[in-house]
Order: structure tokens, then sequence, then C-alpha cells
């Protein structure tokens, strides 16, 4: 473990993500290929920091950035005071509160880059699962963050000990691939959560739980069956006051035999589709914003570094 040299500098890249995918509620995500790019060089001096894409003009630029509270996070965790000076620059292609993930994405890449700024690799084991960890303790759930550290499918729950998070991360079938509809409007998670009962009938866990179990054969295995896989009972009825337009598309394209479901907790909407079908679908719609990033396969990284002295 090296401490902060002036000049050190490093870049990161992070992909979007998608959740639930339906039934797999604060379980099951799907890392998208679009991308926030962080780049950060330790000053010695103050913090500085420039947005550029989404958010900007609207996020916070001092110490209230996620950027930055979430490297706090992790240099906490690692025991190390947070540089005197820094000096970063975010340039976000996630669209913020469409449910593709943008807070998991930040927050991942600030601890990535934190952690990168420190030491050599993050890309072994052990240090992906710390961001993982901390990354899902930040958000409160892990779908989204899992993805954004992992790529690809990801599948995750809380240890039984208390120990914190577990992810797995299932063989994608080469097959499909993801439709987002993305719309003016947007809807803070926090606000989608807090519409959310705190109990649902056994008959709504019970049926969910099933489509659930299906999902992981439908994306790993059988995408035929990724129209029965996506049904969810728990979520997004209950959300549907909240995003009333999305969900009148999801059932729409449900009608028309896409498994179709809200992204995250809105109100952008996923399509899993096949290769069969991607553009049939992409057609269907000039209300909404419509992008077909594919599945992005690696998780956040770190794509350019050096300890050039200039500050
Ligand atoms: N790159 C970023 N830099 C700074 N703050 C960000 C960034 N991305 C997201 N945020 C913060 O997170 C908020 C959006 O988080 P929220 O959880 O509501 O939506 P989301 O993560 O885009 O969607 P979902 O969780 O449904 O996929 C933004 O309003 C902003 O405050
Ligand atoms: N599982 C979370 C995802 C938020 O993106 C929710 O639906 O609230």
């Amino acid at each position: 473990m090296q401490h902060f040299s002036p000049g050190r500098s490093v870049s990161v890249r992070v992909p979007a993500s998608s959740a639930n995918l339906g039934p797999g509620f604060d379980s099951i995500g799907l890392a998208l290929g679009v991308y926030d790019d962080v780049e950060a060089t330790v000053t010695g001096d103050e913090l500085q920091i420039t947005v550029e894409g989404h958010g900007a003009g609207e996020v916070p630029v001092d110490d209230g950035h996620l950027v930055w509270r979430s490297a706090c996070i992790m240099w906490a965790a690692l025991d190390l005071t947070p540089p005197k000076g820094l000096r970063l620059h975010c340039r976000n292609e996630i669209p913020h509160s469409r449910g593709l993930g943008s807070s998991a994405a930040a927050i991942v890449a600030g601890m990535a880059m934190a952690l990168a700024l420190v030491q050599e690799d993050i890309d072994d084991a052990e240090s992906l699962a710390l961001i993982n960890r901390l990354a899902a303790d930040a958000e409160g759930h892990p779908d989204n963050s899992s993805a954004s550290v992992y790529g690809g499918c990801t599948i995750s729950w809380a240890d039984d000990h208390g120990r914190g998070w577990q992810t797995i991360r299932p063989a994608l079938h080469p097959q499909i691939r993801p439709v987002l509809f993305v719309p003016a409007a947007t809807l803070s998670t926090d606000k989608a959560r807090a519409a959310l009962g705190a109990s649902v009938p056994l008959s709504a866990a019970a049926s969910t739980a099933g489509r659930a179990a299906l999902l992981t054969e439908a994306l790993t295995r059988s995408p035929e069956l990724l129209l029965p896989a996506t049904r969810d009972w728990l979520h997004q009825e209950a959300r549907r006051p909240a995003y009333e337009r999305s969900m009148e598309l999801v059932d729409r394209l449900r009608q028309q035999g896409h498994a179709a479901t809200i992204s995250g907790a809105g109100p952008a909407v996923l399509v899993l589709s096949t290769t069969d079908h991607a553009d049939p679908i992409a057609e269907l719609t000039d209300e909404w914003r419509v992008l077909t990033p594919g599945v992005a396969d690696a998780g956040v990284r770190v794509v350019s570094r050096s300890v050039a002295s200039t500050v």
C-alpha cells in the first residue's frame, strides 16, 4: 500500500446497469454498454470537481459529490486519510434517475478510483469483492452496483452470517440483447422505494420466487422463456402510479410478446430481446429514446494511470 503522491493520476471507467429484470428485485443486475469515466489527480492542494455530460450543473461539485463521498468511504475502510487535494473530472454518459444505475456507477467509480490511487491493480478478486461489498452497503441493495463492479449478468445476495454481500456472475446466453426505452421524465430511486409496502401477499412472493428461478434458466440457457421469466408481482404494480407511462409501455410490449420490464426503479423500460428480435422492437415507438447499448462484459476498470509530477 502506498501513500498518495502528488501528480499521481488514475482514470476509471464504469458501466451502467439495469436491475431487477422483473422478478430479481434487489438481486439480479445486468451491466450495460453505457459508461461514466472518472479521472482523478492528486494535487496536494484542494478538492476540485468538474462534470461533463449528465449531471453537469446539477450535482454538487464540492465534498457532497457522490464520487468523492464514495472514495472517502473506501479510504476510511483502508484506514487512510483522504488526500489533501484532488482534481476530479467526471464524464457522464449514464442518464440520472432513469433506472440505469447512475448512482451505483458513481459509487463504484469513486471507490475504484480511491483504491487505484493507492495500489497497483484493482482487478484481483479481493479488491473487487471489497468494492462490491462497500458499494452495495452504500446503495442499500447490491443489484446495480454488482453489475457495475463485475460486468455481465450478476446475482447477488446478503450473506447469512451478516458478513456482507455475495455475488455470482452466471454466463449470459449470447443471443440476449438489452433494448432500453428511456423517457425524459425522471424518478429517484428513493421515491420509488418509498412506494413499496413492508409486506406482500404470500401468493405474490411465491409466484415471483418461481419466476426468478425461471429467469436464471432463461438468462443462461433458454432465452425463449424470457417472457414468462420476467413477470414480477413484488414491485412493479406497487409503483405503477409513479411510472404510469412506463407501465403502459411494458404492458403493450408484453402483449406483443416482448420480455419487457421496468429497468431498476424506473422509469426506463428494459426489453430483453434476442438477436432475432432487436430491430423490430426499436421501431415500435418514437416517444422514447431507444438505446441498444449491448451488455458490458467487463465491469469497472482502470483505463489509465500515471505518476507524472505535473499537478
Ligand atoms: N455520476 C454521478 N455523479 C454525481 N452524482 C451522481 C452521479 N450519478 C448519479 N448521481 C446522484 O444520484 C442521483 C440518482 O440516483 P438514483 O438512485 O435516484 O437513480 P439511478 O441510480 O439513476 O437509477 P436506478 O437506481 O433506478 O437505476 C442523481 O440525482 C445524483 O444526485
Ligand atoms: N432493486 C432496486 C433497483 C434500483 O435501481 C429497486 O428496484 O429499487
